[in-house]
């Protein structure tokens, strides 16, 4: 079973991609809290709904098995042992602390049906959901304001972050955001006792106990060769070292990593926010980032070290070269408009998600870039991006691909 996951590109065409189907976790989204679960506006639960079935339709249509993660996960923790296992290190990152909340949560989640646990895990519980029996310490006794014991994980659907499969292996990220953070431990179980996965001899190339933070979205395979990461709001350098360390120790095809270093604000919060691949030799960017744009290089040194330099060419002679290509064309969101590509950047215009080379899904709602990409002979296939959006996310961000066919 070792084809099961193989990802050596952005645009090889997708055969097996994980999606989450935004849930009850968008319903737990106050204006309060917003800022600190990372949303500027409370999607409509309804349509957010609506627009994602369209989104996997859309794959389906196009040959890609969608695999869920709510469905995967509640698959890997069927065993008694393994669910309590889960229960109890949930609710350790949750901030569980007193005796009294964690055994009163816990029989709580476990009195369920592993999906519908799974669903409250991701939900959230409410402060009133839950009554202790007897208070135990200060903390049961004490009313907080707080409404949630348990937090909602509102970004669960950007699939793309908390994992990356990178070749045969699979980065189990380590998030920044507090409020992120809980998201791999669904794919921790996933990848420990999932039957796909346990079977597959998966390597790891990164854990999320890894204190250095390093997120999916900023993760891009170039080629079987070549990653370009960003260092960003989201991922640092040394989480990046230490990947580029495990990948190179390791037999992978891996060589190079070009490093891409980004303003660190929310708006470009992830490299793939500002850049990502359309084609063999076609690249969606936010004219944003490349004025100037500092690019460095990680490749193997001797005795099992790294080597670093700064590569002062062009982002187009820095591309050419990693990719062997004799000219690749960097296409501007909103066409190079410094208004259309502000606004059409902030909903995710440069965040395509290639379902192969030159097929890209994208947000209907960014109209001039499509048609930009449409003029340059990209294949649009745009998906409706009223809710899906104000989470801050696109078509990229919402998918982890698990296979693509390998590029002749
Ligand atoms: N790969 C991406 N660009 N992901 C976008 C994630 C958006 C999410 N609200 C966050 O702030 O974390």
């Amino acid at each position: 079973m070792d084809s099961f996951i193989n990802v050596t590109s952005e645009i090889g065409r997708l055969k097996k991609v994980m999606l989450h189907r935004p849930g009850r976790e968008i319903e737990n989204l106050v204006p309060e809290y917003l800022g600190r679960l990372l949303f500027d506006d409370i999607p409509y639960l309804k349509v957010a709904r609506e627009e994602h079935d369209r989104f996997a339709e859309i794959l389906r249509e196009n040959g890609v098995e969608v695999l869920y993660l709510e469905e995967l996960v509640s698959e890997a923790i069927d065993d008694e042992s393994v669910r309590k296992e889960f229960v109890e290190e949930f609710l350790r990152e949750s901030g569980i602390t007193s005796p009294g909340y964690t055994e009163a949560l816990s029989e709580y989640l476990l009195s369920m049906s592993i999906r519908d646990m799974i669903d409250a895990a991701m939900t959230g519980v409410r402060r009133g959901e839950v009554e202790i029996r007897e208070p135990t310490s200060l903390v049961d006794l004490m009313m907080d304001e707080y409404p949630f014991h348990l937090d909602p994980m509102p970004n669960l659907y950007f699939t793309r972050d908390p994992g990356s499969i990178l070749g045969n292996g699979l980065s189990l990220n380590r998030m920044r955001m507090e409020a992120r953070r809980r998201e791999t431990i669904f794919l921790k179980y996933i990848y420990n006792y999932h039957k796909l996965f346990k079977s597959s001899n998966i390597p790891l190339w990164y854990d999320r106990t890894n204190l250095f933070p390093i997120e999916g979205g900023d993760i891009l395979v170039l080629s079987d060769k070549v990653l370009a990461i960003g260092c960003s709001e989201r991922t640092s350098a040394e989480g990046i070292e230490h990947l580029a360390k495990n990948l190179f120790d390791a037999p992978t095809t891996f060589e190079r990593i070009l490093v891409f270093e980004i303003p660190k604000i929310r708006a470009f919060m992830h490299l793939d926010t500002v850049f990502t691949m359309l084609d063999y030799d076609k690249f969606a960017i936010h004219p944003g980032i490349q004025d100037p744009l500092s690019v460095y290089e990680v490749t193997r040194g001797s005795k099992g070290a790294l080597k670093f330099r700064k590569n002062t060419s062009s982002l187009e002679d820095i591309l050419k070269d990693a990719l062997n290509l004799p000219a690749v064309e960097l296409i501007k969101c909103g066409g190079g408009d410094l208004m259309i590509a502000g606004r059409e950047q902030w909903n995710d215009g440069s965040n395509t998600l290639a379902i192969a080379p030159g097929v890209v899904i994208t947000y209907e709602r960014n109209y001039i870039t499509n048609e930009i990409l449409d003029k340059k002979g990209i294949k649009v296939l745009p998906i409706p991006s009223s809710e899906l959006s104000r989470g801050r996310g696109g078509p990229r961000c919402m998918s982890m691909p698990i296979e693509r066919d390998s590029l002749t």
